[in-house]
């Protein structure tokens, strides 16, 4: 089973396009059924296309709503012995200039969480240096290539913010820091927490609606985006299709 997690809905039903059109999922899967999940949340279920079910959860923006909703998702379908062999982080996202422009797609080599750490007289100190837990998650390296292949898509570092960055500044800051960075989004970090606690592997695709950079919210082509990214869904069916049947 393979479970997609957006935060926001237009993102999910982007996700869904692409796998029930024509040349991505089987075009049976139709629009879905409401598939309940605990704590209020519902996950809209796909079944009967070439990658058996799949379920799409809006979960909510950042790191935290998109953990939460992931890790209840994941244990729900543990607890009913139909556990998910794979998770996808999907979205739009902030793109790197010149490597992510927009309208472009990202899918991550590495999910890195850029803003877990401690501000200090040095600079920036990320947790792990503090002695604490991990702020990187790797997709599985073989199926990360293959998807980004298949949608045409950058494949690198996809850096997660609680804050969406504003300034020329600060997203010089972030790309001196993380120099193989692609993308910037605010939820990748907190679904890959989630699979990494059972041990799913977890993959990161962000369509890119905006340039990491000075604020410019009229320029965000939100629109654009959301069609790349159901073309990217589409483009992968093939890869995940072949994940689910030779793991
Ligand atoms: O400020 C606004 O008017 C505004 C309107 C719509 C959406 C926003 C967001 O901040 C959306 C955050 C949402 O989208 C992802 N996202 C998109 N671009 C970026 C970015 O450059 N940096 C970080 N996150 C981005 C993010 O994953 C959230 O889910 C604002």
């Amino acid at each position: 089973m393979l479970l997609v997690v957006t935060a926001v809905a237009a993102e999910r039903d982007s996700a869904a396009r692409g796998l029930t059109a024509p040349g991505g999922g089987d075009g049976d899967t139709g629009a879905g059924v409401q598939h309940p999940l605990p704590g209020d949340r519902t996950a809209l279920r796909l079944t009967g296309g070439p990658l058996g079910t799949v379920d799409l959860l809006a979960a909510g923006v950042g790191p935290a709503a998109v953990a939460a909703g992931t890790a209840a998702a994941l244990a729900a379908a543990e607890a009913a012995g139909t556990p998910y062999d794979l998770v996808i982080s999907a979205g739009i996202g902030g793109g790197f200039a010149p490597a992510a422009p927009v309208g472009s797609v990202v899918v991550a080599d590495a999910i890195v969480a850029a803003d877990l750490g401690a501000e200090t007289p040095e600079g920036f100190v990320p947790v792990t240096e503090l002695g604490f837990g991990t702020t990187r998650h790797l997709p599985p390296p073989g199926l990360s290539r293959a998807a980004a292949r298949a949608a045409g898509a950058g494949h690198g570092t996809v850096l997660t913010v609680s804050t969406v960055t504003g300034g020329a500044d600060r997203a010089r800051e972030l790309a001196d820091r993380h120099p193989t960075a692609l993308a910037e989004a605010m939820e990748g970090f907190g679904v890959a927490e989630a699979a990494a606690a059972h041990r799913v592997p977890v993959l990161e695709v962000r369509a890119v609606s905006n340039p990491v950079g000075p604020r410019d919210r009229a320029a965000w082509r939100i629109g654009d985006a959301l069609a790349a990214l159901g073309d990217a869904f589409r483009a992968m069916v093939p890869v995940l299709q072949e994940a689910k049947d030779h793991g």
